[in-house]
C-alpha cells in the first residue's frame, strides 16, 4: 500500500505564529514514527491537522487516501490525545464495551484488555485506575475499532519503566500486523527503540527526517571532551583536521567529529596538554541537540 499520511505544503497560522509551517510529508503503511521536537514546536498541531481536528490554514491533507474529516475516514484511525480523561462510574471492561459498540468491527474485549495490559483491572471502576493505567485504557479505547492508523500524543507520560518497555514491544507487534503508527514524545530513548522513522520538529518545520541509525549516523553527534592545558589555544584546535564543530566551555572543549578514533590519535600526536580524555554521544540525545541548535541545516 502507498502513503497513509500525505501532508503537502501545510501551514497552521495562529495570529502571526505559525505552529506548522510548510509541512510536506508522507508516510507509508506499516511504519512505526515518532515525531520529536522541544515544547511548541508544532507536534500536537500537525497530528490534529492530520485527524482533521484542526484545519489548515494553508496547504493538503490527506489520510488514508481521503479527507480526514470524512466519516469512513474517522472510522478507520485510532487516537489518544494530550490530557483525555475517561468516563467515571462505569468499569473498565464497560468503557471498553461501550466504545467498541460504535465501530461496525471492533476489536474483542479481551484482546484490548490483553494489549492495554488491563486484564486484571476489567472490573474496576474507571476512577480508581492509576494514572499510567488511565493512560493504557484511553489506549484500548483508540484501539477498540480495530484502527488501521493509530495516533498517539505522548502516550508513555505516566507510565513506569517497565510498563513502557511492555508497550513499546505492544506497538512494534501492532505494527508488524500492518498498523500505521504515529507517536509523539519526549523521550528519545522511546523514539530509538520503537520508531522505523523520526521526524525533528522544530518552529513547524522538520529539520531532520530519518531512521534512528541513519540519524544517528549522518549527524554523528560524536565528540571528544577534554579539559585542556593553559598552553592549548583556540586556533591550535581549529586547525586539526576532521572537527565539525567545537565547544568551549571554561577549559572545557567539545570537538565534535564524524571520526573520534582519528581525532583523538591527531590531538596525542601533536602532544597537547589534555586532562579527563573522553569520548562521548553518538546517541540521539546529542543528534537531537545538534538539530534543534543548528536549525538542521542540511540535514534532511
Ligand atoms: N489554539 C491555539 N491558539 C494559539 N496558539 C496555539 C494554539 N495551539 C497551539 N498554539 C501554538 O502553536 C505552537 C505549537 O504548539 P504545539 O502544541 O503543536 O506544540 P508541541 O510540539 O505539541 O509542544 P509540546 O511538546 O509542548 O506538547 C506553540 O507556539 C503554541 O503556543
Amino acid at each position: 500500500m502507498g502513503n497513509v499520511i500525505e501532508l503537502e505544503r501545510v501551514t497552521k497560522q495562529y495570529g502571526p505564529n505559525k505552529a506548522v509551517d510548510h509541512l510536506s510529508l508522507s508516510i507509508k503503511s506499516g511504519q512505526v514514527v515518532a515525531l520529536l521536537g522541544p515544547n511548541g514546536a508544532g507536534k500536537t498541531t500537525a497530528i490534529s491537522l492530520i485527524l482533521g481536528l484542526k484545519r489548515p490554514t494553508a496547504g493538503t491533507v490527506r489520510l488514508l487516501g481521503g479527507n480526514p474529516q470524512d466519516e469512513h475516514i474517522r472510522g478507520r484511525i485510532g487516537a489518544i490525545l494530550q490530557e483525555v480523561d475517561v468516563i467515571d462510574r462505569l468499569k473498565v471492561k464497560e468503557v471498553i464495551d461501550l466504545f467498541r459498540s460504535y465501530y461496525a468491527h471492533p476489536m474483542p474485549t479481551e484482546r484490548l484488555l490483553r494489549l492495554a495490559g488491563l486484564e486484571k483491572e476489567a472490573e474496576l471502576f474507571t476512577e480508581h485506575l492509576s494514572g499510567g493505567q488511565k493512560r493504557r485504557l484511553q489506549f484500548a479505547l483508540a484501539l477498540s475499532g480495530d484502527p488501521e492508523v493509530i495516533f498517539l500524543d505522548e502516550p508513555t507520560v505516566g507510565m513506569d519503566v517497565t510498563s513502557r518497555r511492555v508497550f513499546w514491544e505492544m506497538l512494534r507487534a501492532l505494527a508488524q500486523g500492518g498498523r500505521t503508527i504515529v507517536l509523539t514524545t519526549h523521550y528519545l530513548e522511546e523514539a530509538d527503540a520503537i520508531a522505523d522513522r523520526i521526524l525533528v520538529i522544530n518552529h513547524g518545520k522538520i529539520v531532520a527526517d530519518g531512521t534512528p541509525d541513519q540519524l544517528k549516523g549522518s549527524l554523528g553527534g560524536r565528540y571528544i571532551s577534554f579539559i585542556a592545558g593553559p598552553a592549548i589555544q583556540q586556533d591550535d584546535l581549529a586547525a586539526l583536521p576532521g572537527i565539525d564543530r567545537t565547544e568551549w566551555n571554561g577549559r572545557h572543549v567539545k570537538l565534535y567529529t564524524a571520526n573520534t578514533d582519528s581525532l583523538l590519535f591527531s590531538l596525542v600526536e601533536r602532544g597537547f596538554d589534555m586532562k579527563d580524555i573522553e569520548i562521548k554521544g553518538g546517541g540521539l540525545n546529542e543528534v537531537f541537540e545538534q538539530v534543534i541548535e543548528t536549525e538542521g541545516a542540511g540535514i534532511k
